[in-house]
């Protein structure tokens, strides 16, 4: 089912042209990339599908009724605590505070935040924010998931953190996002569309691959893990890891860890 629709549609802002003959169609569930260097009108292609932006001239639909928007930047400086802030954008969207606190609950275990809840946003890493920022668009119960470059400023761990965690949340969620890295690109897109000059250059579908392999293990000790040539390590228990590896590295991780005396528990593939 398509969601956006658009067919020649242009964007002018003070007499200036920042979009041009835009012909696109995006489907429900789709995972579509927003690429080109800067400046090259990305934000304001996703700003244009949102309905942020109004097309001047040619014609937009948009069968979306709710659209969870994450800026480039989360604000700086907001006084409230991350639970504080999430039920108050909550509550902005007429949702109940008891249905809230249970969601936020969910989504911050899913983002692996629960312990900054009580945090205040200003205190917290601004990957910790990034994620404050995806729960506060995911709580309004999305069609439709635009993230404006959600990886940048952040550190590869957390990178690949967030992708883990953008792509195992819902398949059926459409999400359209801008990006600079191939890690985000390669790892949750299925379809690529380059701007340049404020045009379309290419919409390519991509072909989908598993990238990544996450392996979750009982270790005898930690600091077994800490020597596996891993991209992340994520402790669940004193004695259980969950570790992402490349997939083309995993066999020699698997071989390590059961040298080591280490039981593997799952094996999950990733994007
Ligand atoms: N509100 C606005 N008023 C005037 N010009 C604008 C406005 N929004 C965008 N532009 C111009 O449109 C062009 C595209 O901007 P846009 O932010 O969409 O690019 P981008 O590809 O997202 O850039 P970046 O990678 O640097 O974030 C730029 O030249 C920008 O100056």
């Amino acid at each position: 089912m398509i969601i956006f629709e658009a067919d020649r549609a242009r964007k002018k802002i003070d007499g200036i042209n920042i979009l041009h003959d835009i012909s696109l169609c995006i489907s429900r569930g789709e995972k579509v990339a927003i690429t080109g260097h800067n400046g090259s009108g990305k934000s304001s292609l996703l700003k244009l599908i949102g309905g942020f932006y109004e097309n001047t001239s040619g014609q937009v639909k948009r069968i979306m009724s709710k659209t969870g928007y994450v800026p480039e930047h989360f604000p700086e400086n907001i006084r409230f605590k991350m639970q504080e802030y999430l039920l108050l954008m909550g509550k902005m969207n007429g949702k109940s505070e008891s249905e809230l606190i249970k969601r936020i609950q969910i989504y911050a275990e899913i983002f692996a935040i629960t312990d900054f809840l009580n945090t205040p946003l200003k205190n917290c890493s601004k990957g910790t924010k990034q994620k404050a920022g995806i729960i506060q668009a995911l709580l309004i119960d999305p069609d439709i998931l635009l993230l404006d470059e959600p990886l940048t400023g952040l550190d590869e761990a957390t990178q690949v953190e967030l992708l883990n965690e953008l792509a195992s949340y819902k398949t059926g969620l459409t999400i359209v996002f801008t990006a600079h890295e191939t890690l985000l690109i390669d790892g949750l897109a299925d379809r690529v569309i380059t701007v340049a000059n404020g045009r379309i250059i290419a919409d390519e579908k991509k072909e989908i691959k598993e990238k990544y392999r996450c392996i979750k293990a009982i270790v005898p000790n930690q600091t077994i893990a800490l020597e596996i040539p891993s991209i992340h390590i994520h402790y669940l228990e004193e004695h259980t890891v969950e570790i992402t590896v490349l997939c083309d590295h995993s066999d020699e991780v698997l071989t390590k860890l059961l040298e080591s005396g280490c039981s593997i528990v799952e094996l999950i593939e990733k994007r």
